[in-house]
This record gives structure tokens, sequence and C-alpha cells, in this order.
């Protein structure tokens, strides 16, 4: 058995190695290294450079040439431009990625790096070494990505329309609705939930505002008769004639509203009792262009008041509707203030 603290340990240098040393021990690293002499032109490749683009090992010309031909046309200016800041000195590595053409045609990706590790005397580049790394995985995923970012995109996108197209389909039913609850669906004016809101309202602004507010209560005469002999889809259409003919004395500023049945309320902002009455009294002469249902002809009675100073619009209301009342005692088809 030999004394193994006897043995002399190897003594090594890396200066002491020559580049056909060097080049043996780079043919076992598993990246693709590249050794360029700039002064002699001619380039090393390790084996696995050449099995990154599937060759066999060296199976290129060593030279700068067989690697600028390997280059995807499209990447060329960009991996030039790169090599050329190092070179100048611009940038203090080499680092690019771009795409290598293999032995069969088709491209993959590569991380390229590289340093001078000698400079002539004048400042050329007299050598310099690299390594290519293959970064297919890293690309592919990236691309992946991307792939996927557009797709989610285009969802995001195709989601955002589908989501206006209903916000438009929600605004138009909204505004439906809104039209619908304040609109009587028969006659097409305001209903008695519009007029229980105006009216607050119109009496709150008269007072403040020291400004005559009156009523007109309208009811259609005998109107049951309509629905009993002729039906009530006559009824109805009855009751929309009435309301046409009277809608061609609304005035601007006037709310004319369905109280319910054949019982209408005119809201005139601004108008005192005599002008209140004189209008009535023209609605009710216009009844008289409507033409008679069968051997019916329609007419209504009234009910005229003008706002007390302080009234609210369940007082206001309750005397338009007396007075309407009266008409009614008083044999129909007249005013009452
Ligand atoms: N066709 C139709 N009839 C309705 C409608 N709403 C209420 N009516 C009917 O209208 C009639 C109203 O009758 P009243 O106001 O009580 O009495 P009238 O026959 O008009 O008699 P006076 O009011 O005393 O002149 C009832 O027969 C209701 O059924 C409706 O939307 N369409």
């Amino acid at each position: 058995m030999g004394d193994a603290s006897n043995i002399e340990p190897v003594k090594f240098n890396v200066s002491d190695m020559n580049d056909s040393m060097l080049h043996t021990l780079l043919e076992l690293v598993s990246d693709g290294i590249w050794d360029w002499n700039a002064n002699t032109g001619f380039v090393y490749r390790n084996a696995r450079w050449y099995e990154m683009l599937g060759y066999s090992p060296h199976a290129l010309d060593n030279t700068v040439l067989a690697w600028e031909n390997v280059i995807h046309p499209e990447d060329y200016p960009r991996v030039m431009a790169r090599i050329d800041d190092h070179l100048s000195g611009r940038s203090p590595v080499y680092q690019v990625e771009y795409r290598c053409r293999t032995q069969d045609g088709s491209y993959v990706w590569i991380e390229d790096r590289g340093q001078v590790l000698v400079r002539n005397a004048d400042g050329s580049v007299a050598r310099m070494v690299g390594v290519h790394r293959s970064i297919e995985d890293k690309r592919r995923l990236v691309e992946e990505l991307e792939r996927r970012n557009h797709s989610l995109e285009a969802m995001i996108e195709e989601r955002t329309r589908e989501l206006s197209r209903v916000n438009q389909q929600l605004q138009l039913q909204l505004e439906e609705n809104r039209k619908l609850a304040h609109t009587d669906t028969l006659t097409d004016i305001a209903n008695r939930y519009r007029l229980e809101q105006v009216l607050p309202q119109a009496c709150e602004r008269a007072q403040r505002f020291r400004e005559p507010l009156s009523l007109i209560a309208m009811d259609v005469d005998d109107f049951k008769n309509i629905n009993d002999h002729y039906g009530h889809a006559l009824g109805d259409a009855a009751l929309v004639h009435v309301v046409e003919n009277i809608k061609r004395f609304v005035r601007e500023g006037d709310l004319l509203a369905r109280w319910g049945g054949d019982e209408f309320i005119m809201i005139l902002a601004n108008t005192p009792l005599a002008d209140a009455r004189t209008l009535a009294e023209a609605i009710r002469h216009g009844l008289a262009d409507l033409l008679p249902v069968g051997d019916f002809q329609v007419t209504m009675s009234f009910g005229v008041v003008q706002r007390f100073d302080e009234e609210q619009q369940t007082g206001l209301m309750a005397r338009a509707d007396q007075a309407l009342y009266r008409s009614k005692i008083a044999g129909k088809n007249v005013i009452s203030v």
C-alpha cells in the first residue's frame, strides 16, 4: 500500500493550457461555446454549438460567415448592431436573443452572450469568446403567454361589447319602465302616480312664488252606459278620444292626468280661477266635436278650484272633487267652481 501523502500533486496553471487543450475541455461543456480569433479569422465552436442547430460536430466552416449565415435575416441587423456596440466598447458585454437556422431549415431561438477577451495594441479585437444557449422553452412560454394574452384581450373586448349592449338594453328598459310608471297605458297621459308626484310640487311652488294654482277635475257623464251598451272595448276607445280631445287645450306647463276610471285632473300652474274656468268651458264645448258612440254623445262634468293660501294638495284635490260632485248633482255637463 503506498502512502497517499507522498504523492506530489500535479501543478497546473490555466495559462499553461494551449488552445487545443482548452477546446478539448470546451467540447465537454453543455452550452454552445464559440471562440473567435479575430486576427486569424478562425472560429472554434464546440460540439454542443453544432448539436443545438442539428449539425454533427464541426460540420460548418470555422469562419464568422458560417455563423452569420445561420442568423435569421429579420434578426440579423439587430445582432450586428449589438456586436458593433460591444466591439466598439459602447457596451461592456455582448448579449442578444435571435433565431438561428438549423440543419433542417427550421429556426430555434438562442441567447448569445460574449465578451472580448484580448484586444490588439490598436484597440481592435483580437479574441472574443461567447456562449449560445437555447431559449426555445422560454420563447415558447412567452409566445404562449402572448397568445393567451391576446385571446384574453379579445375575450375582454367581446365581453365589454356585450356588456355595453346589455347596458343599452337596460337603459332602454329603464326608460320604458320609468315611462310606464308615470304613464297611463290606455290614454298615454300622466297617471295617478305622476299626478301625486307633481301636485305637491306645484303647491309648494305656488306657495313660494305666490302664484295662483288651479285644478280642473272632470269626469265623463254616464260612462257606465257606454260600457254597458257598446262593450268595454268601445268604452276604452271613447276614453282615448276624450283624452285626445282634451289635449288640444293643454298648455305648456299644464299637466293632464288620469285620476282613474273616467275621471281626469288638470293641474294649471300660475292660473287663476277665472282662467281655469274659461279653459274648462272650452274643453266642455270641445267635446261636442267628438263623434257619438252609438246614440251616445260624450259629455263631461267639471269641478274647478283655485288653491287657497297655505292649502296642501289633499285639501285642494278634495275641493276639486266636491265641485265635480256638485256638477253631477246639478245634472251633469256643467262646470262648478
Ligand atoms: N271601458 C272602460 N271602462 C272603465 C275603465 N275604468 C273604469 N271604467 C268604467 O267606467 C265606469 C265609471 O262609472 P262611474 O263614473 O261610476 O259612473 P258613470 O256611469 O260615469 O256615471 P256618472 O259618473 O255619475 O256620470 C264604470 O263602469 C267602470 O267600470 C276603463 O279603463 N275602460
